[in-house]
């Protein structure tokens, strides 16, 4: 039987670092534990754009549509702020969600006992917490039409449109509740049904889903802005929230610093079931390609290894091998190890991106 296949579309600025090290627990998989992976690897943003002037080329598109997984860096640059939207680096990581129709982003928030002195927020708010938040991911204010920048009298306006159909809504309603399931049956929903029409059909759908076929999970809405001050408030009266597009990008950058920094965050974004069974997947942490530390080894590669630990469990069936990578990063934020964006001003000497890979890839030789 084929390996399973992983198109890896590391991207720009330290998409590439921190894919450096996942790269590392692939190879290290294969080795100590048997398990090979046929890895390809593509451009994907700005770099794509350096070299086919477009930010994901059709060939590119074909092969994530192929393959069991897709693992991706990070796209954009102050490089490319120059360029019409139309081949932005971003459009190309937009497209890939949307055609691949990876609807479902799940965005994990989950504190490490190690971190929880280290957050912003007082430690007894952040120790513990081990949230889901599940993002709309194909439709809303990102991809409604009309959009542009339109000309009407004598001055310019921008347009974006907040779209969403019943359907969108109710499977990414579905997808939430299935989660809260296998979690501790609750989901709290998020939108803006004081003010936005799409938020009413919003609120209005996820309840009719609720009722009809998830009565025995606790469901309860909140306007998202509250949802924002009730996550820094006391984050651990939630389990899974579920939201759209655009809350969801700001809701997760913000539960992220609840775990410590930006680099933590993983996620998954989920599409329909393959011919093997398994969702149509891509994996990517929750940051982007962080242009001011950019090759300077100072990326925390932690949110982009605990995507490829998504990977495992999600695409490829190994939770157990899921939960040995998630426990070796564990070990190695417990012994202390830490990257620069883990440290206050007055904390020691950080490591590398690459040696913080080299700390994980130690921990789980330890696993063995
Ligand atoms: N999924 C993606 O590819 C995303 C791409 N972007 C793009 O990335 C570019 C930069 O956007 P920003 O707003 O600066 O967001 P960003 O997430 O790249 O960075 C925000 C801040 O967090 C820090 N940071 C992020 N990841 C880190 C990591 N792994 N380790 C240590 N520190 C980390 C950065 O140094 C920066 O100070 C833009 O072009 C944006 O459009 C932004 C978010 C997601
Ligand atoms: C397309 C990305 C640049 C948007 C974003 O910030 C995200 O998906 O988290
Ligand atoms: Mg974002």
């Amino acid at each position: 039987m084929a390996n399973p296949s992983i198109l890896i579309l590391a991207g720009d600025g330290i998409g590439p670092e921190v894919m450096a090290e996942v790269k590392k627990i692939i190879g290290w998989f294969g080795t100590k534990r048997g398990i090979a992976f046929d890895v390809t690897e593509d451009l994907v943003g700005g770099c794509a754009y350096d070299a086919h002037g477009t930010p994901l080329t059709d060939a590119t598109m074909a092969k994530a549509q192929e393959v069991d997984a897709v693992l991706l860096g990070a796209v954009g640059g102050p490089k490319y702020d120059v360029l019409d939207f139309s081949v932005k680096p971003e459009r190309g990581l937009l497209r890939l969600r949307k055609e691949m129709d990876l609807f479902s982003n799940l965005r994990p928030a989950q504190c490490f006992d190690a971190l929880a002195d280290f957050s912003s927020l007082k430690k007894d708010v952040v120790a513990g917490l081990d949230i889901v938040i599940v993002r709309e991911l194909t439709s809303g204010v990102y991809f409604g039409e009309p959009r542009g920048i339109f000309t009407e009298g004598n001055e310019r306006v921008g347009i974006n449109t907040q779209r969403y159909t019943e359907s969108e809504i109710a499977r990414v309603a579905r997808s939430a509740f299935e989660l809260a399931r296998r979690r501790n049956n609750k989901v709290c929903s998020m939108e803006k049904a004081n003010v936005m029409e799409s938020g009413i059909l919003w609120r209005q759908v996820v309840q009719e889903v609720h009722d009809k076929e998830y009565p025995d999970v606790e469901l309860s809405h909140m306007y998202a802005d509250a949802g924002a001050m009730q996550l820094c408030r006391w984050p651990k009266q939630f389990d899974v929230i579920v939201t759209d597009n655009l809350f969801g990008d700001l809701l997760s950058d913000m539960a992220a610093m609840l775990t410590g920094s930006l680099g933590m965050l993983p996620s998954a974004s989920l599409g329909q079931p393959m011919a093997n069974g398994r969702p149509k997947a891509l994996y990517e942490p929750v940051h982007g390609s962080a242009p001011d530390i950019a090759g300077q080894g100072k990326a925390n590669p932690i949110a982009c290894v605990l995507s490829f630990a998504m990977a495992l469990r999600y695409s490829f069936d190994l939770g157990d091998e899921a939960a040995r990578v998630e426990k070796a990063v564990e070990k190695v934020l417990a012994d202390g190890v830490r990257t620069a964006d883990l440290m206050g001003p007055e904390g020691g000497k950080p490591v590398t991106t690459s040696q913080m890979g080299d700390a994980i890839i130690a921990a789980l030789d330890a696993s063995l």
